[in-house]
């Protein structure tokens, strides 16, 4: 694979900067990895592991001279961010973010970009529970999707070039809009979260009531709840807090078909119940059958055939 960009600043060093540090580092794809984060810990960690080439100790030093920059903090972190670094940046750079939420950091962000930079949010949909600067690691991307989100009179060469950036860090790329993406994402990552966390809330409760029996004895789609609810509280408070209407949206249909489960178990309806879980049972098979295997460790990675 070729360089693709001869410097790369990382703004924040979790999760998604680490990994793409080291699937950028595995395939070559850019001259010189600049990092900085917002705590001494995390960036005297960076520095200490070589997780990337260089730390500086702001995000103003980081984007100098880079020709790519990434926003890899919080999502509600973004916007004060990009007004940080927006008079450091290179003319003629592109800034990308990877938050899980799209509109919100476009509104944040987009206004703090100046003439003839350009901005291209993205988001790949691959992640962990793991958070912090030693929780990254270079197959993280490798067969998921990276949605690119390009805003309206976005350069085609800068965004054909962030997508072999994420091709090269071992991505499939797909074009989305804003509202679209978080609309999508609310179904299919952010309303399971909230449903994750409440599980492990409410088996908390429990705990005290059964004398810790729910723990010792949690069975396997317990334990994948709590994997789920060991998620970056961070991250996580800040998607609810951007993603408000389409989470809720979600959640209220969530919501009428639970009730409407609840009452069949209350009523004694077998019938409705049994059609109800031979529907959803029907949407994990056509998964299955469309080429992915759910039993996998890496169900959920896209196929490539
Ligand atoms: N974890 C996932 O599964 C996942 C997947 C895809 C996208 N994302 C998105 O990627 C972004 C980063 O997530 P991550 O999992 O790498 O998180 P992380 O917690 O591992 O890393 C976040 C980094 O941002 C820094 N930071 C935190 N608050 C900050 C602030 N106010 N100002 C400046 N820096 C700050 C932290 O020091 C840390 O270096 C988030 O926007 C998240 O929504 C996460
Ligand atoms: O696999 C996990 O642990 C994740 O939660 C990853 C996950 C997801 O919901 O699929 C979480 C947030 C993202 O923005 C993208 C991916």
């Amino acid at each position: 694979m070729t360089q693709l960009y001869d410097r790369v600043a990382l703004i924040g060093l979790g999760l998604i900067a680490g990994s793409m540090a080291l699937a950028m580092r595995r395939a070559g794809l850019a001259g010189e990895i600049v990092g900085t984060a917002r705590s001494a810990e995390t960036r005297a960690t960076a520095a200490e592991i070589g997780l990337v080439d260089r730390v500086t100790e702001t995000a103003a030093q980081a984007v100098q001279g880079a020709d790519l920059v990434v926003l890899a903090v919080p999502v509600g972190a973004m916007g004060a961010v990009a007004e940080e670094i927006a008079p450091h940046l290179k003319p003629g750079a592109t800034v990308t973010d990877v938050g899980s939420v799209k509109r919100a950091v476009i509104d944040a962000v987009a206004p703090h970009i100046p003439q003839g930079v350009h901005f291209i949010p993205a988001h790949p949909l691959a992640g962990t529970e793991h958070s912090g600067p030693r929780s990254g690691f270079a197959e993280l991307f490798d067969n998921r999707w990276c949605l690119l989100v390009p805003v309206p009179d976005t350069d085609p060469q800068a965004t054909a070039r962030l997508r072999t950036l994420w091709e090269g860090m071992g991505a499939n790329v797909d074009e989305m809009d804003a509202d679209h993406h978080d609309l999508v994402l609310a179904v299919t990552s952010h309303a399971p979260h909230l449903i994750a966390y409440t599980m492990v809330g409410v088996a908390d409760d429990i705990r005290r009531v059964t004398d810790s029996e729910v723990i010792k004895y949690s069975a396997a789609g317990f334990r994948d709840f709590t994997r789920i609810a060991a998620s970056d509280p961070t991250m996580w408070r800040d998607v609810f807090l951007t993603n408000k209407d389409a989470t809720l949206e979600i959640l209220g249909r969530f919501t009428e078909e639970l009730f409407a489960l609840q009452r069949a178990i209350r009523t004694g309806d077998g019938q409705q119940l049994f059609d109800y879980f031979t529907r959803t049972r029907a949407i994990r098979r056509g998964i299955i059958e469309a080429g992915q295997d759910t039993d996998a460790p890496d169900f959920g990675r896209v196929k490539k055939s």
